[in-house]
């Protein structure tokens, strides 16, 4: 017999979800040691001896009743589409905690079965579980796993078929029996009942919930249901109930019913749960007494930061200078299957554009992985927690909360999940702060404008902590911007947070490349999409119109000048070369390119670019990549012979240093690229939000940048 089920993950955040959902499926979802990881539901499919499950990540919540976006769709999955199974993931190395949202699951009385992951932790930490005991307090099967080594998956998908009640026999085989029921104490019991009652007679939501379940959660407060229920009477009844108990116990409904269920938790990890070893300070304790310290904290973590690009740089190096002269290699061998001096547009395309471009962009590939991979490690051992954490002071200051760096954090990879990664601030004017400065977290596609940038015009010493002032730059600007958002037109009182700090791991090797490679294929993958269309797009953008042939023949006529000339065969050849070289520039003057970045020019000067960077900027918007591979077309169309030096000497003969820190401000402030300001209008459900992110940041670009280079000028710095 045959059989399809559909099975929800569900758990606290940082509980392994996405890691077990990975293992179970397959797939390749976003793992990351702090909380609020997985934004929205992922689905995946699998075959366990006859039967067919669906299994969905859901982003974790720590308890049902749910305030911020993310647990809201946990939330809404789990009672709306009624899962034929419903796995709570808990690290059982926390269980008290963790056992809040299993308490609350089994009172909606669906089936559950409950993954006691983190299993290694809880054992190194000395504590022991009466696993029979609590999967019958629960009514749930109990497994222990471990997700990131894979433990226990087998067990589980065992426990899951068998809890769906689809054994392989057919045999109806639910549930260890019923689980225990929490009693609220005489005073609540009694209101409970009533308004049980009243659901039932006013057939509130026709009986889509148990009736004492909803009259828990309605005297819970829980404001979805609260709006869902039509019945005036039922609403009547909330208020009357939760005016009488709190003159009598002192307290909120909500309240007494947590206290309750915490009550039920202790009880059931008294009896059936110890700990061996009393271990108070931990190792993670002593590391966080350093690393969170509040005078060495942010020393710390600049160094660490500073210590990473650094690495970035001094370890990326040869690999990218093997790849330099591998696509240099691969330029001259296309350019040889036509005659010398020939002028095909095909060999142009692939020569300067393609390779021109594209290859310019792929040359970075060593850094971007570097840089990845540095930010896995630091992610997965949980010291990027710390960081939120030491920010986190920062940004009370500010007028946010701590958990707003983690989507800050996400943006240095890309500002897209960054944006999305938002919905976990509660509130909407904490979201949207942050969602317009996240764009001046430095993302990925920015690197290789750095990348080319800094080796050309800074010394070796200077390339790592280039890098890093870089960064910082962008850090500061995003903090000074929210806190003058909050000052103006978001301005507002910000919720209480306590930040919490998931335990130090071993970081998986497994895990750490699986984090630098999905980056590096997302690289490679854009470098041979988007990138590539754009490229052949300014290719023919630099190429036509071209001279007409009138110039074209003045161009002729002077060479053969040259040619009759009577002088020495050398100064004949460089001669000619001018001339090839004047040719080359009249032409890239004169092409849609040359003349969109000439009628710029006066917007341009200012900031000291000239017509060149503005087309590459242009392209940036599309793809901050595109800059890189645009100077590479440019530069390679302007130039007459095949096998020059490489973009960045041609960089550096062209531009000063100032220039060159200029063009890396600007990238770095001036309007994210378009997908940012797609899914900022997608989150914040306005083109008005997303246009003044655009505006702002571009305006913000342009001030500093004008500001940075007339200073320098003036100063002579860099010139
Ligand atoms: N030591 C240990 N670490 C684990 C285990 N399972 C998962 N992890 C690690 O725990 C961290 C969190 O894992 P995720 O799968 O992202 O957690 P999640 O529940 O999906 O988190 P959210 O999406 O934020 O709710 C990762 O660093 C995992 O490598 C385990 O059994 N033992
Ligand atoms: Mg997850």
């Amino acid at each position: 017999m045959k059989s399809k089920i559909v099975v929800a993950l569900a758990g606290n955040p940082n509980s392994g979800k996405t890691t077990i959902f990975n293992n179970l499926t397959g797939a390749r979802q976003h793992v990351g040691n702090y909380p609020g990881v997985t934004v929205e539901r992922k689905e995946g499919f699998l075959r366990h001896g006859d039967t067919e499950l669906k299994i969905v990540d859901l982003p974790g919540t720590y308890s049902l009743t749910a305030y911020s976006a993310e647990e809201l769709v946990a939330r809404n999955f789990l009672l709306d589409e009624m899962p034929d199974v419903v796995v709570d993931i808990l690290d059982a190395s926390n269980l008290e905690r963790n056992l809040y949202l299993a308490v609350q699951l089994m009172e909606l009385g669906v089936p559950l079965v409950l993954a006691f992951n983190m299993s290694d932790m809880a054992r190194a930490r000395g504590y022991e579980f009466d696993i029979e005991k609590i999967s019958r307090y629960f009514g749930a099967r109990i497994v222990q796993t471990t997700g990131n080594k894979g433990g226990g998956m087998k067990e589980l998908l065992d426990a899951i078929v068998l809890t769906a009640g689809k054994s392989e026999s057919g045999v109806d085989n639910a549930g260890n029996g019923r689980p225990a029921a929490i009693s609220y104490g005489p005073e609540l019991e009694e209101e409970i009942a009533t308004i049980e009652a009243l659901i039932k007679m006013a057939n509130s939501l026709n009986g889509k919930y148990d009736a004492r379940w909803l009259a828990v959660k309605l005297l819970e407060n829980d404001r979805e249901l609260r709006k869902a229920v039509a019945s005036p009477e039922v609403h009547a009844q909330i208020e009357k109930s939760a005016a009488h108990v709190e003159k009598t116990l002192g307290e909120q409904p909500e309240t007494t019913i947590a206290g309750c269920r915490y009550g039920f938790i202790s009880g059931v990890c008294q009896e059936a749960a110890r700990s061996t070893i009393e271990i108070r300070h931990t190792m993670s304790d002593r590391v966080d007494a350093v690393v969170t310290n509040r005078v060495l904290g942010l020393p710390i973590f600049l160094g660490l930061m500073y210590l990473v690009f650094q690495l970035t740089f001094t370890l990326g190096d040869p690999p990218m200078g093997w790849l330099e002269a591998l696509f240099g290699w691969m330029g001259e061998q296309m350019a040889g299957w036509w005659p010398e001096g020939s002028e095909s547009l095909l060999k142009s395309l692939l020569v300067d554009g393609v390779i021109g471009g594209v290859g310019g962009v792929v040359v970075f590939l060593p850094n971007i992985l570097l840089l990845f991979l540095a930010i896995a490690i630091l992610e997965d051992t949980g010291y990027m927690a710390r960081a939120a954490f030491i920010m986190d002071r920062l940004m009370h200051k500010i007028g946010l909360h701590g958990k707003s760096f983690i989507p800050m954090l996400i943006g240095f990879g890309c500002s897209v999940p960054a944006i999305m990664a938002t919905r976990t601030l509660e509130n909407r004017r904490d979201r949207l702060t942050t969602m317009m400065v996240v764009p001046l977290m430095s993302c990925g596609a920015r690197l290789p404008i750095y990348a080319l940038i800094i080796p050309a015009f800074f010394p070796q010493a200077w390339h790592g902590p280039m890098l890093w002032i870089i960064y910082v730059i962008g850090v500061l600007l995003a903090v000074a911007s929210a806190k003058l958002l909050r000052l103006t037109v978001l301005k507002g009182e910000s919720v209480p947070f306590v930040m919490e700090l998931p335990p130090y791991r071993l970081p998986t090797l497994k895990g750490v490349l699986i984090h630098m490679w999905e980056r590096g294929w997302l690289y490679l993958k854009k470098a041979g999409t988007i990138i590539l269309g754009i490229s052949i797009l300014l290719w023919a953008m630099t190429t036509f119109p071209g001279l007409s042939a009138e110039e074209s023949s003045r161009y002729e006529k002077a060479r053969q000048a040259v040619a009759m000339e009577n002088i020495g065969e050398e100064e004949k050849a460089e001669k000619l070369a001018a001339l090839d070289n004047a040719e080359k520039e009249a032409a890239l003057r004169g092409s849609i390119a040359g003349n969109v970045g000439h009628a710029l020019e006066p917007l341009l000067k200012p900031m000291g670019f000239d017509w060149k960077i503005g087309t590459a900027l242009i392209g940036a918007f599309a793809a901050k990549e595109v800059f890189v591979a645009q100077m590479g077309i440019v530069y390679a169309m302007g130039e007459a012979d095949e096998e020059s030096e490489t973009l960045r000497d041609k960089l550096k003969g062209t531009y000063s240093p100032l220039v060159g820190f200029c063009i890396m401000l600007f990238c770095l402030v001036s309007a994210p690229c378009m997908a940012t300001i797609a899914v900022t209008r997608r989150e914040s459900n306005s083109w008005r939000w997303a246009l003044f992110q655009l505006g702002g940041l571009t305006l913000m670009a342009y001030v500093l940048t004008v500001i940075v280079f007339q200073t320098g000028r003036l100063l002579g710095i860099g010139i």
